[in-house]
């Protein structure tokens, strides 16, 4: 049996860092410690509005990831010069929309195959391996084959936001469907968006997927997981204080 890769997505460490405009919490601390605890990969997303990770913190983890970087952008002249400069491991091309609380769907390749073919062409040139965010649709899985993806990541919000069992169970097999397609195709196959303690086991039971990117659920548990600690240690600060000491 294979073993299946965790990728962390450390965006939201960022966001709380923008919301004060602080220094601190650091993603680039954050992958530290997510590689420390056995993360295989670090995810980032660098959004053209910058709501969370900025230029800085993918510079900066490109000389600093153990691991390596899943780079998340657009398909924009901006985006790819940052990309071909940065030379991550991994490019994942996504869709963006700037409204948007979160990226609300798969790219659609089939509707833009010139465009994606180039960016490619142009990222893999400088020796960066490109992945597809797609929904699990049989015709963007054809279309990533076509302009000549290597990776695409499947995208898992539908599964993970379905409002009842009937409905998870539906799109659980739609992307245990079209893992195997893909995977027969000769694509290596992830999987992320939304994924959480509670619905991750059935996701990674599917034998073909290879890595799985997780980013809000793990940053939402290390918040509380961490909170006890962070409280005692502010007491701890604010006796001493009063004490003198
Ligand atoms: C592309 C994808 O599914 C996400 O990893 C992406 O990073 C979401 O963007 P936010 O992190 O801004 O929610
Ligand atoms: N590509 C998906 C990802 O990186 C993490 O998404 P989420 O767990 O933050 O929803």
């Amino acid at each position: 049996m294979s073993r299946i890769l965790l990728g962390v997505n450390i965006d939201h460490i960022a966001t709380l860092r923008q919301a004060r405009g602080t220094s601190y919490p650091d993603p680039v601390h954050a992958a530290a410690v997510a590689e420390h605890a056995g993360a295989e990969g670090i995810t980032v997303h660098l959004r053209e509005d910058r709501r969370h990770i900025i230029d800085r913190d993918i510079y900066l983890l490109a000389k600093t990831l153990k691991t390596r970087m899943n780079f998340e952008m657009a398909v924009t002249d901006e985006m790819l010069d940052i990309a071909c400069e940065v030379k991550p491991t991994y490019v994942c091309l996504v869709p963006e929309k700037r409204e948007e609380l979160t990226t609300e769907g798969g790219l659609d390749v089939a509707g833009q195959m010139g465009k994606i073919e180039a960016a490619i062409n142009r990222l893999s040139d400088v020796g960066v391996k490109v992945s597809l965010f797609i929904d699990a649709d049989k015709t963007q899985i054809d279309a990533a084959v076509a302009v000549g993806a290597p990776l695409i990541e499947i995208h898992t919000g539908c599964y993970a936001d379905a409002e009842n069992e009937v409905e998870e169970a539906k799109e659980l097999a739609r992307i245990k469907e079209m893992a195997t397609y893909a995977h027969s195709k000769g694509l290596v196959v992830n999987a992320g968006h939304g994924l959480h303690y509670h619905n991750v086991k059935p996701i990674a039971a599917i034998p073909e997927l290879y890595e799985l990117n997780i980013g809000h659920a793990i940053i939402a548990r290390a918040a509380i997981d961490g909170l006890a600690t962070a409280v005692k240690d502010m007491k701890q600060l604010m006796n001493e204080g009063r004490r003198g000491e």
